[in-house]
């Protein structure tokens, strides 16, 4: 059975506009760019349809539920050729409110491809949220996770930084739970009466993006609906968040492994009947230091649906009782298929216009370590998983300079490319507190972020960024996870970054949902070598450049 629902799989990737905006890439990547898999039932069988894809799909009435049973979620939904139809329903008939619009962006190649939230079955107040806020299309990755969520599928989201991740899972959550949900929804356990229990958590690595995902989410719910989520990262006041906790009751909870396992531990946090579970940066979230609070959080948050043998598509979602686990990152290495093969049930790959069974991915290469030195197969093929996480727009250079020129060439680069939100990433704090100090002495508004800085420097110093108070951050790996500066236009790595996966991360915070970026990389001579293995594992041209009188100059390579 699990072959059958292997094989009615149709693999829709980029199509051809997109590929020809994409830097030039390695065949292999041009592959995964362009190939399509046709199902066999799809390409003569008329529009995809989520059935076609192996899912039972269709409205039920209302049903009662069963405490604490989780009916299984289903929209109908078409999706022909990449694009989203109309879903069959009765169209909400909400007057769009004129949402100012901030500085227009130059969105190069919009990531979009359904026409508006309401074809993906959101429920209308969830949309009437959206409008006001200003989101009236979904992107490519949203317009795929949102209805394969809906259909309560465990998912691995994968798409490159800035593309809206955030947003395919929060908004199939939030038509399930809290107060704009669908009325089909599974009723709360407040409305049944019962103890209200955490309903969807949310994991990450770090505390900026876990604030970030709170300002987000509670932007949709609305001044009065704040108390419904509620954020437990580490460096926060433990006491005020258990008080919090009791007094406010929220459905969703967004936090760090540490401190969410120590409330967990202290029996404050009660998520036995939560419905979803979010693992977002998973493959962060596998990193050594995460790893006991991470297996006692999958251990206890919902209950992990017994993954058994390999069943057909009703039979898992008939299976699951209590839990959905949702992972997201920008890059998927074996590690990640790994976990998710373990910590789900069953859960499929969610990229731009693509659903397949996570099965279906080959073992990609893990990212080539990019430190000096020999390196076992370091002529791997590109992981196309990597090449997959860069947003497209983006423009990759590498500029010559010796160790203790290369704060003036960040401050020549910033000039030449008349960057107004500079991210320049360094590897070591007590450099980068010296870069600081070099950038401020030649004009630049420059500021720096990293661990050694307490909770409010760290926000202060972030909101002025945003507001564009600020022209250069200089930061480490804190904020090379999932942080979201919008029009954030140049990244420079003054020190290279430790692996292609690092790379990804750190260039993705440009380039943001379409828009335009560069991302310079400062090397010396005997570090080339690196560049050419980041060229090759992530399937991008880097050009070689140099910063003269102001200007740009590309180097023909030798
Ligand atoms: N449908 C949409 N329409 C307009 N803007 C959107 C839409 N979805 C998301 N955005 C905005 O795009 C930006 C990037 O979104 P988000 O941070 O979720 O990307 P991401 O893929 O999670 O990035 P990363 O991999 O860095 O975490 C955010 O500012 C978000 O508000």
């Amino acid at each position: 059975m699990a072959a059958l629902v292997a094989t009615r799989f149709l693999f829709l990737v980029g199509d051809t506009l997109s590929i020809k905006k994409l830097p030039k890439i390695s065949k292999a990547a041009s592959f995964h760019k362009s190939a399509y898999i046709l199902n066999r039932f799809g390409s003569t069988h008329g529009p995809l349809t989520l059935e076609s894809l192996g899912f039972k799909n269709r409205d039920e009435p209302t049903a009662k539920l069963e405490t604490n049973k989780v009916r299984p979620r289903v929209s109908t939904l078409q999706v022909i050729q990449g694009q989203v139809e109309e879903v069959k329903t009765k169209r909400v008939k909400v007057k769009p409110k004129a949402v100012a619009v901030e500085n227009p962006i130059e969105i190069e190649s919009a990531p979009f491809s359904a026409k508006s939230f309401s074809e993906l079955g959101l429920p209308p107040l969830l949309i009437e949220a959206l409008e006001r806020e200003g989101f009236n299309v979904p992107t490519d990755i949203q317009s795929a996770a949102i209805p394969t969520i809906r259909n309560n599928r465990d998912v691995v989201i994968q798409s490159y930084t800035g593309s809206g991740k955030t947003l395919a899972y929060v908004l199939p959550i939030l038509s399930e739970v809290g107060p704009l949900k669908g009325s089909g929804s599974p009723v709360d356990n407040k409305e049944s009466g019962k103890k209200t229990d955490i309903e969807a958590v949310i994991i990450v690595p770090s505390r900026e993006l876990g604030m970030q995902i709170v300002r987000e989410i509670e932007k949709l719910l609305g001044p009065e609906n704040k108390k419904f989520v509620q954020q437990l990262v580490g460096g926060a006041n433990r006491s005020r968040q258990e008080e919090a906790l009791r007094k406010n009751k929220p459905v969703i909870v967004v936090g760090t492994p540490g401190r969410i396992a120590e409330i967990s531990a202290a029996g404050k946090l009660h998520t036995h009947g939560c419905r979803h579970l979010v693992l977002d940066e998973i493959d962060q979230l596998l990193s050594f230091n995460f790893r006991e609070d991470m297996h006692r959080i999958v251990e206890h948050v919902g209950k992990k649906p017994s993954s058994g043998l390999a069943q057909n598509s009703e039979t898992v979602v008939k299976k699951r009782v209590e839990r959905q686990t949702i992972m997201v990152s920008a890059t998927v290495p074996f590690a990640v298929v790994r976990a998710a093969r373990s910590w789900g049930c069953e859960p499929m790959l969610v990229q731009a216009k693509k659903v397949s069974p996570l099965e279906s991915i080959s073992r990609t290469p893990e990212p080539v370590n990019l430190s000096p030195g020999p390196n076992p197969g370091s002529d791997l093929q590109q992981s196309d998983g990597v090449s997959e996480s860069l947003p497209p727009s983006l423009k990759h250079y590498y500029c010559l300079s010796r160790m203790q020129h290369k704060v003036d060439t960040v401050r020549r680069c910033v000039h030449a490319l008349n960057a107004k939100t500079v991210i320049v990433f360094m590897n070591h704090t007590r450099q980068l507190k010296d870069a600081v100090y070099k950038l401020q002495a030649r004009g630049l508004v420059a500021e720096e972020l990293h661990g050694d800085l307490g909770k409010l420097a760290r926000s202060t110093i972030l909101k002025k960024f945003k507001k564009g108070e600020i022209r250069v951050l200089v930061t480490n790996e804190l904020s090379a996870r999932g942080l979201d500066v919008s029009n954030c236009d140049l990244v420079v790595n003054v020190d290279l970054p430790t692996d292609s996966v690092h790379y990804a991360h750190r260039a993705g915070r440009t380039g943001r949902l379409g828009r335009k970026g560069s991302v310079v990389t400062i090397c010396e001579e005997s570090e080339v070598f690196v560049v050419r293995k980041l060229q090759r594992q992530l399937g991008v041209q880097f050009q070689s450049c140099e910063f003269v009188e102001g200007k740009l100059v590309i180097q023909e390579e030798k």
